[in-house]
């Protein structure tokens, strides 16, 4: 087998702290990060040449700005690249990242080669998307360590079609020295996540008001925690289980609003 068809899925910040800044101007970060069962999909050989197709492939570069060829240059190969796109670009699920990693991953099994710095130069994103199971994130995104034992969350992911670039909310936070997250409890799992944060809600909604919207329609439909991931606009509502999420994402469809059920692990 020469080619591999590999799974892309949509990263999803359950936490996100921002708890300091480095000299140069990057975050330290906090995070508990999951994945879900909604992503992109790509074959990729070696060779030459990439397509983008699928839902969400309109204003995705075909050329070397996608972090999919830029991850085969990280490999010192040249890849051909077929790239199927589900996933909203600029919003905070790390679409991007997670089909670099995947093209990691794939070009990492085909040539026996190994990743240079997990992927860190791609994006902040890219090392714990290379990891691809729930992990908290921390320094600004190359300490990656696994978390076990986390149950699967029934959730629906909402993005209400408006992007918005990372550099420009985590210019707007207030503070830059927020207290870390608590220990994680996991015999109750959504009172902890209830009294952890997003540090970047709070700029995101000033980029892109919709994101308040957003959140209080997941609210609307008897989520048992409504929050925003990552840099945003994709907010997820976490629900008792998978027919209650359906459901939701049933009630939650707007001209122009991309509205997924998903299982978070
Ligand atoms: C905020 C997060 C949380 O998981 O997710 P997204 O909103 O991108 O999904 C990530 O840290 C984003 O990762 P990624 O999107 O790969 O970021 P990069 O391309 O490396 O950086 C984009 C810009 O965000 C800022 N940035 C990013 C990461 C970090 N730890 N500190 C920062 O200040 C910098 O201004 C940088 O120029
Ligand atoms: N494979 C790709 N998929 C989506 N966007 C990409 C890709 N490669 C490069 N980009 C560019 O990266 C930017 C950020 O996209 P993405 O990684 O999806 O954002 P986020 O990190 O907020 O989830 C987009 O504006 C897009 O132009």
């Amino acid at each position: 087998m020469t080619e591999r068809r590999v799974f892309a899925p949509a990263k999803v910040n359950l936490t996100l702290h921002v708890t300091g800044q480095r000299a140069d101007g990057y975050h330290l970060l906090d995070s508990l990060v999951v994945f879900a069962d909604v992503g992109d999909w790509l074959d990729v050989s070696l060779g030459h040449g990439l397509t983008v197709s699928g839902p969400m492939a309109a204003g995705v570069p075909t050329d070397g700005r996608n972090l999919v060829l830029k991850a085969a240059a990280l490999m010192g190969v040249e890849a051909r690249i077929a790239l199927e796109k589900h996933l909203p670009a600029a919003a905070g699920i790390g679409g991007g990242s997670s089909d670099a990693a995947a093209v990691l991953r794939a070009l990492r099994d085909l040539t026996g080669g190994e990743v240079p710095g997990a992927g860190l130069s791609l994006g902040a994103d890219v090392p714990v998307c290379l990891a691809g199971r729930a992990a908290y994130m921390r320094g600004i995104g190359e300490v990656v360590e696994p978390v076990d034992g986390l149950p699967d969350l029934a959730a629906v992911l909402v993005n209400p079609g408006v992007e918005v670039p990372t550099g420009a909310v985590f210019k707007g936070l207030a503070r830059k020295d927020n207290p870390a997250m608590t220990p994680l409890d996991r015999s109750d799992l959504i009172g902890w996540l209830r009294a952890q944060r997003n540090d970047l809600e709070g700029p995101a909604r000033e980029v892109q008001p919709v994101i308040s919207d957003v959140l209080e329609a997941i609210e609307a439909t008897g989520s048992v925690l409504a929050r925003m991931s990552g840099s945003g606009a994709t907010c997820f509502g976490i629900y008792e289980d998978r027919a209650q999420a359906e459901a939701a994402a049933q009630a939650l469809g707007r001209p122009g609003w991309w509205v997924r059920a998903a299982t978070l692990r």
